[in-house]
């Protein structure tokens, strides 16, 4: 994706690259941080949990260096196979990157997710801050309590507090990033966003709109597929989607009366795609039942992620 006006230059001399994973339980904000980070959407947010999936990147510029921010899906205690595939994945992430960014919902503090979670990581050897998030929220005496409690469990080499939601202290996050990324060249073209293909970032914006459509009518396990984006004459493209569902009640959900609700989901979303297509988009929706693809590994690879045997 490009945006032709504001294609930063890659600076003559040293620059500098490298990865920040976000971690948190689910429904810190991370998603929604990660495109406050990068000034677009790049990764879904949902008021639901478990939204992210696999590993998004967002790719952000700043001061020289470019900056690979990698979205893990919620960190929390897996149970199904999809689950725990989720969690091996977030974990993954964090493994590979120059620096761990930790993120706390303030209105939750240090409960048992965030807990276990500092601790596995204060164990980890990486190096991490602490991102304290939602302050919005909350009153400034309970942010340094939790930043206090914080820090006695695990050597974070900061401490920052953001609105992901009104973009408060996002700046000085990305200033610090920009500093810290070691000498490298630049991994993706300078005007890039993201390196998930339009087509997946499609099917993204296809769930989010499902998922804010029918919010807890449907189990997180539907899910999108981009059949066919196929470039027209004109310019226009046409995008085939397949909305998956677990069951044949779910689908009469989705499609909803007259087909009312999936036009509606549509609509919306063809919105978006048109947006980051740069291009009219002609939206095709279809919604199947797939059961048990929880356990199916060809959809986890689709998905980006590892197939937890057993
Ligand atoms: N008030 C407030 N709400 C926020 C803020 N950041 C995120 N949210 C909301 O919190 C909810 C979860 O945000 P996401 O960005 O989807 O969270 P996530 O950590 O990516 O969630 P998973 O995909 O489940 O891992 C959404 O409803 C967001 O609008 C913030 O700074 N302030």
């Amino acid at each position: 994706m490009s945006e032709p006006d504001a294609a930063p230059e890659i600076p003559e001399g040293e620059t500098r690259c490298g990865f920040v994973a976000l971690v948190g339980a689910p429904n810190a904000g991370k998603s929604t941080l990660l495109n406050a980070l990068v000034g677009a959407k790049v990764s879904i947010v949902s008021h639901k949990v478990q939204t992210t999936r696999a590993l998004v990147r967002g790719l952000v510029i700043s001061g020289g260096a470019q900056i690979v921010f990698v979205d893990t899906p919620g960190i929390f205690a897996p149970k199904r196979r999809l689950d725990r595939a989720m969690v091996t994945t977030a974990w993954g992430g964090a493994g590979d990157a120059d620096l761990v960014g930790l993120l706390i919902d303030v209105r939750k503090g240090l409960d048992d997710d965030n807990l276990a979670i500092l601790d596995k990581l204060a164990n980890s050897g990486r190096r991490k801050v602490l991102i304290l998030n939602k302050i919005d929220q909350v009153r400034r005496d309970a942010l340094l309590a939790i930043a206090q409690e914080a820090a006695a469990r695990a050597a974070f080499e900061r401490v920052f507090m953001v609105s992901a939601l009104t973009g408060d202290g996002v700046k000085d996050l990305v200033a610090y990033f920009a500093d810290e990324m070691p000498a490298s060249p630049w991994l993706y073209p300078a005007d890039d966003i993201s390196d998930l293909p339009l087509r997946a970032l499609a099917a993204e914006i296809t769930r989010e709109k499902l998922f804010a459509r029918l919010h807890d009518e449907l189990p997180y396990a539907s899910t999108v597929e981009t059949e066919k984006w196929e470039t027209r004459a004109d310019g226009s493209v046409r995008v085939e989607q397949t909305i998956y569902v677990e069951r044949e009640s779910q689908k009469r959900i989705v499609i909803g009366k007259g087909g009312q609700t999936v036009k509606e989901i549509s609509m919306h979303a063809r919105k978006e795609i048109s947006e980051i297509a740069e291009t009219t988009v002609h939206l095709f929706l279809f919604v199947k039942v797939r059961e048990n693809w929880a356990d199916d590994p060809e959809r986890y690879r689709e998905m980006g992620l590892e197939f937890p045997r057993g």
